[in-house]
């Protein structure tokens, strides 16, 4: 992975009202980058800054090492909250349209434009105004549209929101294919179970600040609690008088426990093992949810 934009120390107010606060995060090339936070967090406004369309008060968001230039903005693609396509054009027309805004020749914003809504079975509706279209496909083809100059970064504010599962498959299927093919994907969401199956690395934000930010496995290890879930044959309570262990689950065979600090996971498992087979042994992770939870406090 290579790190492709840098947003740092990026501070903004609207009026009295600090949204962003030092906000600081990468995002790298080939990979899915979720952005989490609850309603009001500072997910928008730090998207618009990346993109240029709000300005920072203070902090700096650069692309490849150097400040955004306009050229290097025309290479971005993005999905904007509020949408953006026109309702009373077709959506054929207007992806294409929107090809050749970002610099594609019109044979090639035609030929991007048919695979598009062909990836994202839209090819029916390519002749039909956006106006018209059910709110599920209006996202699909905000989704091509933000995707017709074939990106080298995705900013995309809450992408899944509305979509049925399928869709959702259709869609992630569609900016993993990006991602591998070099691109950086950066985008917005509260569904937090959708994220924690989709993203590689991830962002958390609460209150414009930065609470967590990095790879989801390395995040999922740090707020590992030292707590086990072992499942033996026979009952599990000799673990109640085992030294370090505190019970926080008890359920015949099956076992929850927490380790004091300094006390060794595998000298619980060896005492298991002597007194019989050993099912199950392994740590509990938290859920993104948990971590978030955690984080936010
Ligand atoms: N143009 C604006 N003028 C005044 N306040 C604003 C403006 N834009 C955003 N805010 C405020 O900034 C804060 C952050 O909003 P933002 O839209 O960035 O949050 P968000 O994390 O994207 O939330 P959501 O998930 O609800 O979209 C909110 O309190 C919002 O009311």
């Amino acid at each position: 992975m290579t790190t492709v934009l840098n947003v740092e120390a990026v501070n903004r107010s609207f009026g009295e009202r600090q949204v962003l606060k030092d906000v600081s995060f990468s995002v790298g090339t080939g990979r899915l980058t979720g952005f989490v936070g609850a309603n009001g967090a500072g997910k928008t406004t730090t998207m618009r800054i990346v993109l240029g369309v709000l300005g920072a008060d203070s902090g700096t968001v650069s692309w490849r090492g150097a400040p955004v230039t306009r050229a290097a903005r025309q290479s971005f693609g993005y999905m904007p909250e509020e949408r953006g396509l026109y309702p009373k054009m077709t959506v054929g027309e207007q992806i294409v349209y929107l090809g050749r805004l970002h610099g594609l020749s019109a044979a090639d914003a035609r030929q991007r434009t048919t695979a598009l809504l062909e990836r994202l079975e839209l090819t029916e509706r390519a002749g039909e105004t956006v106006e018209k279209l059910s709110l599920g496909n209006q996202q699909r083809a905000q989704i091509a549209a933000a995707l017709v100059h074939d990106p080298e970064l995705l900013v995309l504010d809450e992408p899944f929101s509305g979509l049925d599962p399928i869709a959702v498959e259709k869609v992630l299927a569609v900016l993993r294919e990006r991602a591998r093919a070099g691109a950086a994907v950066l985008f917005s969401s509260h569904q937090l179970e959708l994220v924690e199956r989709l993203c590689d690395d991830l962002v958390i934000i609460a209150d414009g600040t930065i609470r967590a930010a990095g790879p989801r496995a390395t995040l999922r290890e740090q707020y590992t609690l030292p707590r086990y879930r072992i499942e033996v044959d026979g009952d599990a309570g000799w673990l109640r008088d085992e030294p370090g262990v505190t019970l926080t689950e008890l359920d015949g065979a099956h076992a929850v426990f927490d380790l004091t600090p300094g006390a060794d996971d595998q000298t619980v498992l060896r005492s298991a093992l002597a007194r019989g087979p050993v099912r199950a042994f392994a740590p509990v992770r938290p859920t993104l949810a948990e971590i978030f939870h955690e984080v936010i406090q």
